[in-house]
């Protein structure tokens, strides 16, 4: 079994590409990007989403790290990763000033990876509450606001948390679902002709 799969920036861009045609049925109003490994693919994705004649879908990060547990002495395995970090929000001021808030919009969040899928788990539901808290003080709670997934893959593994059933069936959309490997991405690589060679072997390129 290969150990570690490799992908070029290539076949990355395609996957957005190929991608963004069932992601526009979703019509997203603002791509939320779960930095870093959302930024990249976030870029791609929205020339792909782009309608003629219309604007750009903005794009904001929030930043998202797993906490883990690195220390020698003894530790429960299941806690690991489990706590997520929040580096960095949306600033809703701002965001109001230029896109009259989140509410009643259709939302994409794009990471690269669904891993255990703590980390969406906690964008989803943190977004949500924000959104539910602006719209009960701006009095506006019967509009409809949307959330999607994009990521590039979604590992197939026992999941630490869940994502609700409408966003799962209707909304998430993963470019390839993939074994519980190593995925290394050209954005990690040290040395990205190494890299690129590896993923014209595996044929990922
Ligand atoms: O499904 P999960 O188990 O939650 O894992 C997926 C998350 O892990 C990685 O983030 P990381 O914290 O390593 O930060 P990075 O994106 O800055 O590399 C990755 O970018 C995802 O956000």
């Amino acid at each position: 079994m290969v150990e570690k799969l490799y992908f070029s920036y290539n076949h990355i861009h395609k996957l957005c590409k190929e991608s963004a045609a069932k992601i526009k049925e979703f019509k997203p109003d603002i791509i939320i990007s779960i930095g870093g490994g959302g930024n990249i693919p976030s870029r791609i994705l929205r020339t792909f989403l782009k309608q003629q004649g219309s604007k750009n879908i903005p794009i904001q990060v929030i930043g998202l790290s797993l906490y883990e547990s690195l220390g020698t002495g003894s530790y429960d395995e299941s806690q690991i990763g489990k706590e997520v970090i929040r580096t960095q929000w949306l600033d809703f001021g701002a965001l109001d000033q230029h896109f009259d808030s989140l509410i009643g919009k259709n939302i994409l969040i794009v990471d690269e990876v669904d891993d255990t899928r703590t980390t969406l788990h906690y964008a989803v539901s943190e977004l949500e509450k924000d959104v539910k808290e602006q719209a009960e003080r701006l009095n506006r709670l019967n509009e409809d606001t949307k959330f999607a997934i994009f990521v590039l893959h979604n590992k197939d593994k026992p999941k630490k948390a869940e994502l609700e059933p409408k966003i799962i069936q209707d909304r998430y959309y993963a470019a390839r679902t993939v074994p519980d490997q190593w995925l290394c991405y050209p954005w990690d690589a040290e040395d990205i002709e190494f890299h690129t060679e590896q993923a014209i072997k595996q044929g990922y390129n």
